[in-house]
């Protein structure tokens, strides 16, 4: 059963078309990687979910209601900037996420005595798991920009959202550090069925993370007037199991459509 329904999404600027038709179903607890050409309209999508904006035309339901215009623990989500509490604690921060998860569940929006230490402990454990646990009595400020954004990944999953969004989380961190944070993603989302949108340029990361992985792009192209059209999804690949081998995927069957797809293979 569809959990996300994208109903025939327009989604202009002024004049300018960047999203059009755009259908989309996907099933509580899939992780659905988004990837594109720059600038195709992949932000645009998540703020879509996230209701910071209204489609042209079209809409959208998250378990069968127009998502929450309001911040909304069921929805988490993480910028390519990082965004946490600048006048918390690295472990504050942790603890003040799972504060307002609980929030959401119609628990006491502030944790005190045995359930703060127990937050305390979690945030503790998260810590250690990625690699900032020596940090955490310091404040954000005095940590490098991968580290910050190490704690504002672990921050959106700490609120236990049953939707998370990612725009390139991982963009700024090192390779290790990555994969560290790919595990982190996958034990958690293995523990609480989340829902995860995920926008990458990395195509290893988006099969090697994602169930499905959305390809955003312009199926209609008008070479003098190249912004007279927006983008749609224009592959929905599987990707569990290792995912499908691009030269494997069912529109390359005969050579004359693949000559066409190699005229206008989509830039990541
Ligand atoms: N509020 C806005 N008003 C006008 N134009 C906008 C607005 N937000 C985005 N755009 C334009 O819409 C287009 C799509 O932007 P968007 O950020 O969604 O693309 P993207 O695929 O996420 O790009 P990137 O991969 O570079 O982050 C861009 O050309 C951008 O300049």
């Amino acid at each position: 059963m569809s959990f996300v329904t994208v109903s025939d999404i327009f989604q202009s600027y002024g004049k300018r078309p960047i999203l059009e038709r755009v259908n989309l179903e996907v099933a509580e607890g899939e992780f659905v990687s988004i990837v594109g050409a720059s600038g195709c309209g992949k932000s645009t999508f998540l703020r879509l979910l996230l209701a910071q904006e209204r489609p042209t035309r079209g809409s959208i339901s998250i378990e069968g209601r127009p998502p929450a215009q309001e911040p909304d623990r069921d929805r988490g989500v993480v910028f390519q900037r990082y965004s946490v509490f600048p006048h918390m604690t690295v472990r504050g921060n942790l603890i003040a996420a799972e504060e307002l998860g609980g929030e959401r569940a119609g628990l006491l929006p502030r944790f005190f005595g045995a359930r703060r230490r127990e937050a305390a402990k979690r945030a503790d454990a998260a810590l250690e798991r990625i690699g900032l646990a020596h940090v955490a009595d310091q404040y954000p400020a005095s940590l490098s920009g991968g580290m910050q954004q190490r704690l504002a990944i672990a921050q959106a999953l700490a609120g236990r959202p049953r939707v998370l969004l990612l725009d390139e989380p991982f963009g700024a961190l090192d390779p290790g550090t990555r994969l560290a944070m790919h595990a982190f993603l996958q034990d958690l989302r293995a523990e609480t069925n989340m829902t995860v949108f995920m926008v990458s340029h990395d195509l290893e990361e988006a099969f090697k993370l994602g169930d499905r992985v959305l390809v955003f792009d312009k199926p209609r192209w008008d070479p003098i007037e190249p912004e007279a059209w927006g983008a749609t999804i224009t592959y929905d690949f599987d990707a569990r199991d290792g995912g499908i081998p691009f030269q494997n995927r069912p529109f390359a069957e005969t050579p004359t459509s693949q000559a066409q797809e190699d005229d206008h293979v989509p830039q990541v």
